[in-house]
């Protein structure tokens, strides 16, 4: 199917730029809408509950900082950027009675309206504004000039506005530099909940993980390993970013590229293929939100175990001592944001 792709010319600021944003949450996504809103001119004020550790870095920005039903009462569009799990609560708690007729709800991620978690009343827009790349690139690209591409939906449309709304919104984000595409919640939902277990993130991690087990089991020093399946697995992946995957096939070896035709699909298996399929097939019918709002509600037992071994991964000692010799890379996000 065919989809329309918005651009800078196709947003209206100024409609942004007249109402009072409430974003909740000032963690990866919400920082980065908030600093982004307001530096397009755009009237922004936190909602955070006392005690929250995220409070100190929003007031150092020069930001207003509520409690999430003060932000949300002051508010006429009010973006959730809370964790999916929490988000149910604060919307029960801080937002519902908080919301007027003509008030606009935001989302960054379909999760509590697909999976109907979060039931809106019909007096108000409920729409979404969804960034296609993790919050502090997003952030550094607005600085940088640039955007990430994002997707908007619209799930209730109230005031007959909530595209218009929710495109010049996305617009103030940067989002509109590189193209907005106009999805439902369902669409983005499954599929963004796909790329990252699949491909992005758990396809990614497991693939870098396994390749790193492989080298180093038969042998070879874990230094080389590293730079070979994760440091240069950035380089490989910026000329599919730049131009595809043809674009990577033109500038490794001919060596290279027939390894690539001839090994890639014995790695990504037809098992691979249908085991991707079944996970797709848990995201649809429900299986994964239920699970993971179970793992949740139940202290993350589970999450935080994987989380830890992860985290003791060889590869990991390994990346961290070669990065430090190389003052270029950036360090990591979660000091400096
Ligand atoms: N991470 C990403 O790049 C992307 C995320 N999204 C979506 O954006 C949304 C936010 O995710 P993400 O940015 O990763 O979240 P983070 O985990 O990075 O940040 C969550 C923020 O919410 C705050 N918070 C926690 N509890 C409450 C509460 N009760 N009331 C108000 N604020 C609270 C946290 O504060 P504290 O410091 O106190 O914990 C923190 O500031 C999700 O819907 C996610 O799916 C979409 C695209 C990409
Ligand atoms: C790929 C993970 C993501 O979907 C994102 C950064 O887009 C997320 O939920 O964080
Ligand atoms: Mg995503
Ligand atoms: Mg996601």
């Amino acid at each position: 199917m065919a989809v329309e792709i918005f651009y800078d010319d196709d947003a209206d600021l100024s409609i942004i730029q007249g109402r009072k944003v409430a974003v909740i949450g000032y963690g990866s996504q919400g920082h980065a809408h908030s600093l982004s809103l307001r530096d397009s001119g755009v009237d922004v004020r936190i909602g955070l509950p006392e005690g929250s550790k995220s409070r100190a870095k929003a007031e150092e920005q020069g930001l207003r900082v509520l409690t999430p039903a003060e932000a949300s009462a002051e508010a006429d569009l009010i973006m959730i950027l809370a964790p999916d799990t929490k988000q149910r609560f604060i919307y029960e708690q801080d937002i519902a009675p908080n919301l007027k007729d003509g008030d606009a709800l935001f989302f960054g991620h379909g999760f509590n309206i697909r999976y109907d978690l979060i039931k809106p009343p019909a007096n108000v827009d409920v729409a979404m504004v969804a960034p296609k790349g993790p919050g502090h690139l997003v952030r550094r690209q607005f600085v940088d000039g640039k955007g990430v591409p994002a997707l908007i939906a619209v799930e209730q449309d109230a005031s007959g506005n909530a595209q218009a709304l929710a495109l010049s919104y996305a617009a103030a984000i940067g989002g509109a530099r590189a193209g907005v595409i106009k999805t439902t919640f369902t669409e983005e939902t499954e599929t963004d909940l796909f790329g990252e277990q699949a491909v992005l993130c758990g396809g990614a991690s497991a693939l870098v993980q396994t390749g790193f087990e492989v080298l180093t089991e038969a042998g070879y020093a874990p230094e080389i390993a590293y730079f070979e399946v994760l440091h240069e697995l950035k380089l490989i992946v910026d000329l599919m970013y730049e131009g595809g995957i043809a674009r990577q096939r033109y500038s490794i070896s001919d060596t290279a590229e027939y390894g690539d035709l001839t090994r890639g699909p014995r790695v990504i298996s037809p098992a691979v293929k249908e085991e991707m399929k079944k996970i797709l097939g848990e995201i649809q019918d429900g299986t994964f939100a239920r699970e993971w709002v179970a793992e949740d509600e139940a202290g993350r037992p589970n999450f935080t175990k994987l989380e830890e071994q992860g985290n003791q991964h060889p590869i990991e000692a390994t990346g961290k001592k070669l990065r430090d010799l190389m003052s270029w890379v950036d360090r990591p996000i979660t000091e400096t944001a």
